[in-house]
């Protein structure tokens, strides 16, 4: 059977000119629109519009100072690779990759696939820490897309994945070696330091596990790194007047305690502004002034342990066996059917 993987991902402009930002952001602000509260489709279209007209300049400013985006190329090499990988493993797989707020979207992935006469779909949203305007909202576009296209195909989707072994491995395996190429000791002076997206306390209310999967994976990575301590810090968008996850890794990296700080950005699989501007500029700033010395770990998104763990994830449904046998369940975030994850308790 001829499967096609939907790798769902965030998107960011590759040429930053001012109308293609407002319009990513516009995006972006009106799909979160209800952060605010309830609000008419035209109030939130209004406010959406003005939000990404004040922050856009700022961020223009982030991606000129990164030379553009390698969101997009950084993605597609990982198609590549997992589509390498799985047919190295005797598997009929293309993937398609599709973005939640820049082209190709998703509605794009599915046309794309659906004309390659592709059998069956699994969509896998690149966020290995499941949340809600992320992983779940991506998934439910595959949804619309799909129904809107009217096409009859078989789908399964992924959600929350950061308890496979094989991925925390790979990316304790990225940090050690980083650290041992600076000539660094995390058990000496310098503080690791992980770094995560934050999200508005409004998803953490409606019942989004998302802060319990980032203190959790933070835990394994640093207990395989071999390290007690360890600081955790969000990286926050505070375009709104609402609260969002504490504490902000500004504040971690003004109160730390240490000559120097490794961190270690948990929530991404590839390089873009949210690394190479705000950690590598913005954050090392203040770092300096706080009279840190400040390194921070490169994202792994091409790396083969790393690709050989995505595939290990879609591999249960190319190979036509059970999910549950890979401790892929229901998942308790995406009340769909044929949505699994690594989260959800055992049942029996
Ligand atoms: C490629 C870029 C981005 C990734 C990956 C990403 C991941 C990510 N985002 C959230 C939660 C939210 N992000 C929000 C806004 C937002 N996110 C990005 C970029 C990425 N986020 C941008 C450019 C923006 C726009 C705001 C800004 O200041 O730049 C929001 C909405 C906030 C709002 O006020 O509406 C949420 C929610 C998570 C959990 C996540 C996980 C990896
Ligand atoms: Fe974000």
């Amino acid at each position: 059977m001829s499967t096609g993987v939907a790798l769902l991902n965030f998107g960011e402009p590759e040429r930053p000119t001012r109308e293609t930002v407002v319009d990513y952001l516009e995006r972006i602000f009106y799909a979160n629109a209800d952060i605010e509260g309830e609000t008419t489709e035209a109030e939130a279209r209004e406010r959406s519009r003005q939000l990404a007209q004040r922050r856009a300049p700022a961020l223009i400013e982030e991606y000129e100072e990164i030379g553009g985006s390698p969101l997009q190329s950084h993605a597609d090499a990982q198609a590549t690779l997992l589509e390498r990988e799985l047919r190295d493993r005797g598997y009929d797989v293309t993937t398609y990759v599709g973005m939640q707020f820049t082209e190709p979207f998703i509605e794009d992935a599915v046309e794309r696939a659906r004309s390659d006469g592709v059998e069956q779909l699994v969509g896998l949203p690149i966020y290995p820490l499941c949340g809600p305007s992320t992983t779940v909202a991506a998934l439910e576009e595959l949804t619309d897309a799909i129904e809107a296209a009217e096409w009859d195909v078989d789908v399964s989707e992924l959600t929350g994945w950061h308890r496979h072994p094989g991925y925390t491995r790979a990316r304790a395996d990225n940090v050690r070696s980083f650290v041992e190429t600076q000539g660094l000791s995390l058990e000496g002076d310098a503080r690791l330091v992980f770094s995560a997206h934050g999200t508005p306390q409004y998803y953490l209310d409606e019942g989004s596990r998302y802060v319990e999967y980032v203190e959790e994976y933070c835990e394994a990575l640093a207990a395989q790194l071999g390290v007690d301590e360890y600081e955790l810090g969000y990286q926050n968008h505070e375009n709104r007047d609402v609260d969002w996850t504490e504490p902000s890794i500004e504040r971690v990296i003004e109160t730390v305690d240490a000559d120097r700080v490794v961190v270690e950005p948990v929530s991404f699989v590839h390089e873009q502004s949210e690394t190479l501007s705000e950690l590598d500029v913005e954050l090392r700033e203040e770092a300096l002034e706080a009279g840190l010395d400040f390194y921070r770990v490169p994202v792994p998104y091409d790396d083969e342990q790393f690709i050989d763990a995505l595939a290990d994830l879609i591999e249960p449904f190319t190979g036509g066996f059970e999910p549950g046998y890979y401790n892929l369940r229901q998942c308790q975030c995406r009340d769909a059917p044929g949505a699994f994850c690594l989260n959800s308790p055992r049942t029996r």
